[in-house]
């Protein structure tokens, strides 16, 4: 399952964006897996569900709205030299380990220091907090490499020996992988085999870009003054409410509101259950939400996934007719996949067996065989023929 991961300096929100991306919407709070542990939880992507524009609904979705798991690990804060062991040191480094894409966590309301200390609303450039997560990431990365890179040139002297495969399996915990490497030697304008160890944390940091794909998380987006929040938004950085997304959740759990996570308002059933500091905190709510279009938090995990890391959703069904999995369950399956998927990866990803067992893939749309090299579309819903069942 894919994974992201939340990182940033103490008290810029994580925790509290993670708590409200990994509460179950109301519908779906019975998925099994919601906490896996203390940090690593089951937040969720929202796609229009296929099943709004068939004569059966699927049971699966909300109101036509499909949510999709992912695994969400929240990282321990780090600050300036994090990777030499400051604050909670390398603690924060091993958890994006586990980490295919990272949302970065900033202070878009500007009121802690880099270190995380509270401070007034406005007293902070949250753009500072931006290069420390790129540079204790990189600086991290370069003293795994420079530790290995005695014995590496050593070994290069050999014909026989890949500089790019050795490196690769050094750092293959960290997935990346020899493209990865050999597009940052590349991009670095260097040839490694000629590098001094020094001369690699440039190196170091275009390689961790590629391998961990990072986006921006303007966080407590309600505190920050006019000003800041332009200046958050003009950097590329999505805007979020992690305290506004909780409350909301919360809220929709108790009935008090219906709000289904990624929506740009809610509606309130039954005004008179309310109480007036209820009613009061929800339209100061309604009001962050109407400016900014909803909280941002399900705006920024699936930005994560679909452009960050490349997904499609991709429905496998057995019987193309009715959409349907061999219990009669309209399309009960949603996978995310890269794009570029074929059916034959599909096949895979739904099980070993019915990948090695393939023989051909219809469109349940065209009703149309496709190829097994055929590259899959977002949004196909696809009957898998195999030998295996
Ligand atoms: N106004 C506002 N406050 C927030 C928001 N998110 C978090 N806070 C507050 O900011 C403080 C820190 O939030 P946490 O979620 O604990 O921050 P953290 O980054 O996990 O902190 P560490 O565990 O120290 O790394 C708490 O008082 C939260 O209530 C937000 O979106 N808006």
């Amino acid at each position: 399952m894919i994974t992201l991961a939340l990182a940033g300096k103490p008290n810029c929100g994580k925790s509290t964006l993670y708590r409200a991306a990994t509460m179950a919407p109301a519908e779906i709070a019975n998925y099994p897996f919601t906490t896996i542990d203390a940090n690593r939880g089951v937040a969720y992507v929202r796609v229009p569900c296929p099943c709004t524009s068939l004569a059966h609904r699927c049971g699966v979705c909300a109101d036509g709205i499909r949510y999709i798991a992912v695994h969400l690990i929240d990282v321990a804060g780090l600050v300036p030299e994090a990777h030499t062991g400051k604050g909670l040191g390398n603690q924060f480094l091993d958890h994006l380990r586990q980490a295919d894409a990272i949302i970065q966590v900033i202070d878009a309301s500007g009121s802690t220091d880099i270190e995380g200390n509270p401070d007034n609303p406005g007293s902070h450039d949250p753009l500072e907090e931006i290069p420390m997560l790129k540079t204790e990431m990189a600086m991290w990365l370069f003293g795994i490499i420079e530790k290995h890179w005695p014995k590496m040139q050593r070994q290069a002297q050999s014909r026989s020996f890949s500089i790019y495969a050795g490196l690769a399996d050094i750092l293959a915990g960290l997935s990346i992988q020899e493209e990865h490497v050999m597009e940052a030697e590349r991009e670095a304008g260097i040839e490694l085999r000629l590098t001094a160890s020094g001369d690699l944390i440039e190196f170091s940091k275009i390689l961790m870009r590629k391998a961990k794909p990072m986006i921006i998380a303007g966080n407590k987006a309600d505190l920050a003054s006019p000003e800041l929040l332009t200046k958050v938004k003009d950097s590329g950085a999505i805007l979020t409410s992690g305290a506004a997304e909780l409350a909301l959740r919360t809220a929709a759990a108790s009935h008090m509101i219906i709000y289904h996570p990624g929506d740009a308002s809610f509606s309130i059933p039954d005004k008179g259950k309310l109480s007036d500091a209820q009613k009061a905190g929800l339209m100061k709510m309604k009001a962050y939400m109407d400016a900014h279009g909803g909280t941002g938090v399900q705006e920024i995990i699936n930005r994560a996934v679909f452009e960050l890391l490349d997904m499609i959703v991709l429905y496998p069904v057995e019987d193309e007719t009715h959409l349907t999995d061999g219990q009669g369950r309209v399309l009960p399956d949603a996978f995310l996949m890269k794009k570029g998927s074929t059916p034959h990866d599909l096949a895979y990803q739904v099980h070993t067996d019915i990948g090695k067992g393939f023989l051909y893939a219809i469109d349940a749309k065209t009703k149309m065989r496709i190829k097994e090299s055929a590259v899959l579309k977002d949004g196909d819903i696809i009957k898998i023929v195999s030998t295996a069942k």
